[in-house]
């Protein structure tokens, strides 16, 4: 499973960042792909990138996939498991802007600056299931996108495109983000207040501590318990004006969504855990992450020099 945030710094500055919770990796490591870079695209969305990327993600086809990436604009993607319920075009539909699926947090990233532009452009966008090669099939999968001011999320489903105003600026996996949303309002009694003494018959209760009034919260994996818990993280989280404290309210809040080994098993039987955790910074334009054998957080900025990023191991397109 998978959940994301987005906040802000109050000061124009976006934070987006997510866990990526599976039972291994992908051979995923930092993408760098410049500005001016030629990509691969089978319909043409991406045949050339304005924006400089910085993401997790693998590179196939010398093209990147990305699991979630953030721009030099200050816009950023990730994409969540939504099988069940996603479901794309068979093939191109003449008119529309095609986007293959898997280059949908390219698309984003390298040809927008903000949430205002992509929202604009998916009224013609049609997403199409064609995988970039044999070896890897289309993923479902739903999008949040994010900017300094907001969230939207993006589902492909079978009637369609549908865009969500993301007003708590959280994603989780199935079901859809409207019943995540609705589902909130189950859980309006849980607050960070410290509750008043109680009299309950002749005895006068005082509570065992702080925490008392978020018992509700669910505390499971489940993607809908995921959703909620996240939501209310990020949404009492005090905000805060420096990068390192909001690089740690990032991976804090991510914490509490975070899956430990053995706890719950996928249908294949392995168990899943939270493989890495990403958070992309409008205001360094870098990628901070850590993953679930080292929780040392590295980063990797988007103006590092791209010889020297290389010579770390990190791939860099187009260089
Ligand atoms: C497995 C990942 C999603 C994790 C998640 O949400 N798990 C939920 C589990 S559950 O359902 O709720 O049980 C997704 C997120 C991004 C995906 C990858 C990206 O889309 C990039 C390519 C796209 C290719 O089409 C497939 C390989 C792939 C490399 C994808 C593999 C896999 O589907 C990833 C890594």
């Amino acid at each position: 499973m998978c959940t994301a945030i987005r906040f802000s710094d109050g000061n124009g500055h976006l934070y987006l960042a997510r866990n990526l919770d599976w039972e291994s990796g992908y051979g995923e490591q930092v993408v760098v792909t410049p500005s001016g870079t030629t990509a691969t695209s089978p319909f043409g969305a991406v045949a050339a990138t304005p924006h400089a990327v910085i993401g997790m993600g693998i590179v196939e086809q010398g093209t990147p996939l990305y699991f979630d990436c953030g721009n030099d604009a200050g816009l950023a993607v990730a994409g969540l498991n939504f099988p069940g319920y996603a479901h794309y075009a068979p093939g191109p539909v003449e008119g529309a802007t095609n986007v293959a699926a898997f280059e949908f947090p390219l698309w984003a990233a390298s040809q927008f600056s903000s949430v205002d532009e992509v929202e604009a452009a998916l009224a013609h966008v049609v997403i199409v299931d064609r995988p970039i090669d044999e070896k890897y099939p289309s993923s479902l999968l739903h999008w949040i996108i994010g900017d300094a001011e907001r969230s939207i999320v993006v589902e492909h489903t079978e009637d369609g495109l549908h865009v969500f105003d993301d007003d708590v600026d959280v994603l989780a996996n199935q079901p859809g983000f409207g019943w995540h949303h609705d589902n909130l309002r189950n859980y309006l009694n849980a607050s960070p207040d410290f509750p008043d003494n109680r009299v309950v018959g002749r005895a006068h209760l005082t509570p065992f501590g702080s925490g008392s009034q978020m018992r509700g919260i669910p505390g499971d994996y489940y993607s809908p318990s995921r959703f909620v818990r996240a939501a209310y993280v990020n949404a009492h989280y005090p905000g805060k004006s420096d990068e390192m404290e909001n690089v740690n309210r990032a991976f804090h809040t991510l914490q509490q969504v975070a899956m430990v080994e053995g706890s719950a098993a996928m249908s294949s039987g392995e168990f899943e855990k939270t493989i890495y955790t990403g958070l992309f910074s409008s205001r360094t334009g870098r990628y901070y992450w850590n993953t679930y054998d080292d929780s040392t957080i590295r980063s990797v900025a988007l103006d590092d020099h791209g010889l020297a990023l290389e010579a770390r191991g990190i791939s860099v397109r187009g260089s």
